[in-house]
């Protein structure tokens, strides 16, 4: 059997971090087992979805490291699904049903009243055929609803009303069908709720594994029901916990919190957010995975735990400046060029800064410090500056070898007599303005001697 994924989100906003965790247990899952990744857009309320939308979440998606095999939008299917609706009417396993909400409200509240579950009760299958011609002539039009089996697909236990799956992430899991009400697939201007599109799509585009987060457990139950009722064998189901905000607030496309593009534009990896969307939540450390590949290694969606998790941005930068410091050149390279760092010295100063880095951009102000010079002059004790004179007038001669860094503070240590702190900051200050900051080691050949020489005090 192929594996087979999809990633369903509605085109309504930017994807957030929780979107992305659900794309990329996906993504991953894919991965480890050589299968496909659908990206299918949810896009049948046509008010709401956006086609921009979908083009962001693509570009979201790619930024992350994750590319589809196909994309489809469920607008552009609606015929399929009204096949399956005809399908569903010839079974009689979808019924017209003519109730308003606040009659239905009102048979909720009287369901309770007598101490039954607040469920639908079907009243509508008991309709004489002159009571839906009242209906219709009042100008009521139908809602219809999937009669929900009240046997699992088990002839021989027709008594038995809970569904059973085994799920990739949580285990043994039941939905008790008689808890819920027949679910309302189509309303009544002839809209589709998210259910048999779903389901519809899932069969039709070959998906053996449906993976998304928890909020999804109770619906599970009923798309089981109506997998077997098109005469289909249900996928497997894996579902994950959610992602909240540090202070427990659940996501949503709406609000833009915690987007992808938001993380994006702060400057952050997209190596550091897959990490930690993937990792947080689960009995596995949170570190810094530097490839899609590694991270495949370290995914196993049984490791999540069942109650939701918070996600801090702030352990983001963390993991953002570990990427940073390790990461080769070759995969800085082309975003040093963007930055206007290139040439000869774009490698060894690479090398030299990438330590020092909170995010990739903040490598375009050590290049204009090597280039210029310090941005703001330091002031300097008349005691630190005359040290400083004849600390440079010790500059060795060029040819320099690698070990000029050294060579020269042994020089100057013999003959100031200063060393350690006293020795290196002010050398620091005068060679970059700041008190902090790379290896002047590697610094100083970058510099050469002229440049060395141009910051003489
Ligand atoms: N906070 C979250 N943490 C993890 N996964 C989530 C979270 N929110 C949504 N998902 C998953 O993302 C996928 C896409 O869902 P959907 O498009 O409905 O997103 P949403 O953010 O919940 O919706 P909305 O547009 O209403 O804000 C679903 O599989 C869903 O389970």
């Amino acid at each position: 059997m192929t594996v087979t994924v999809r990633f369903a989100p509605s085109p309504t906003g930017r994807i957030h971090i929780g979107n992305a965790r659900t794309a990329l247990f996906n993504w991953l899952f894919a991965m480890k087992n050589k299968g496909r990744f659908i990206q299918r857009f949810d896009d049948t309320d046509l008010a709401r979805s956006k086609q921009e939308f979908s083009d962001a979440i693509l570009y979201d998606l790619h930024w992350l490291g994750i590319f589809q095999d196909a994309t489809e939008y469920q607008s552009r299917r609606f015929e399929v699904y009204d096949a399956a609706v005809e399908k569903l009417k010839q079974a009689g396993l979808l019924y017209a049903c003519y109730e308003t909400p606040e009659e239905l409200d009102l048979r909720r509240k009287v369901r309770r009243t007598r101490g039954l579950p607040p469920v639908y009760g079907r009243e509508a299958l008991t309709l004489t055929s002159q009571q839906i011609a009242e209906y219709q002539s009042d100008g009521r039009r139908p809602h219809w609803r999937f009669l929900l089996p009240n046997f699992a697909g088990d002839p021989q236990e027709p008594e038995r009303t809970e569904v059973h799956w085994n799920d990739l992430a949580r285990g043994e899991e039941t939905v008790d069908l008689a808890s819920l009400s027949d679910p309302v697939l189509v309303r009544e201007d002839g809209t589709y709720l998210y259910t048999l599109p779903s389901v519809v799509d899932d069969i039709d585009m070959g998906i053996s594994h449906v993976i998304r987060g928890d909020d999804h457990v109770t619906n599970t139950g009923v798309q089981i029901a109506l997998f077997k009722a098109l005469g289909a064998e249900p996928p497997v189901f894996g579902h994950h916990n959610l992602l909240t905000t540090t202070s427990g607030e659940g996501l949503s496309k709406r609000t833009g919190a915690l987007s992808i593009e938001s993380l994006r534009e702060s400057g952050i990896e997209p190596m550091a957010v897959a990490s930690l969307a993937v990792l947080v939540g689960t009995s596995e450390n949170v570190t810094a995975v530097p490839t899609m590949n590694e991270l495949a290694e370290r995914f196993d969606p049984a490791a999540t735990s069942k109650s939701a998790a918070k996600f801090d941005p702030d352990e983001l930068l963390v993991l953002n400046r570990t990427l940073l410091h390790h990461m080769p050149f070759s995969e800085a390279h082309d975003r040093l060029m963007v930055l206007g760092i290139s040439g000869e010295q774009a490698e060894p100063f690479w090398l030299a800064v990438r330590g020092n880095l909170d995010r990739l951009a903040d490598a375009a102000s050590w290049w204009r410090v090597l280039r210029e010079g310090p941005q703001e002059q330091p002031e300097f004790s008349d005691d630190d500056r005359d040290f400083l004179r004849q600390a440079f007038d010790l500059l060795p001669e060029d040819p320099w070898t690698a070990t000029i860094w050294k060579d020269w503070t042994a020089k100057v240590r013999e003959a100031t007599g200063r060393k350690g702190k006293a020795l290196f900051m002010p050398l620091r200050l005068a060679l970059t303005g700041l008190s902090s900051g790379p290896e002047l080691a590697d610094l100083l050949p970058l510099l050469g001697r002229e440049g060395t020489m141009a910051r003489r005090p």
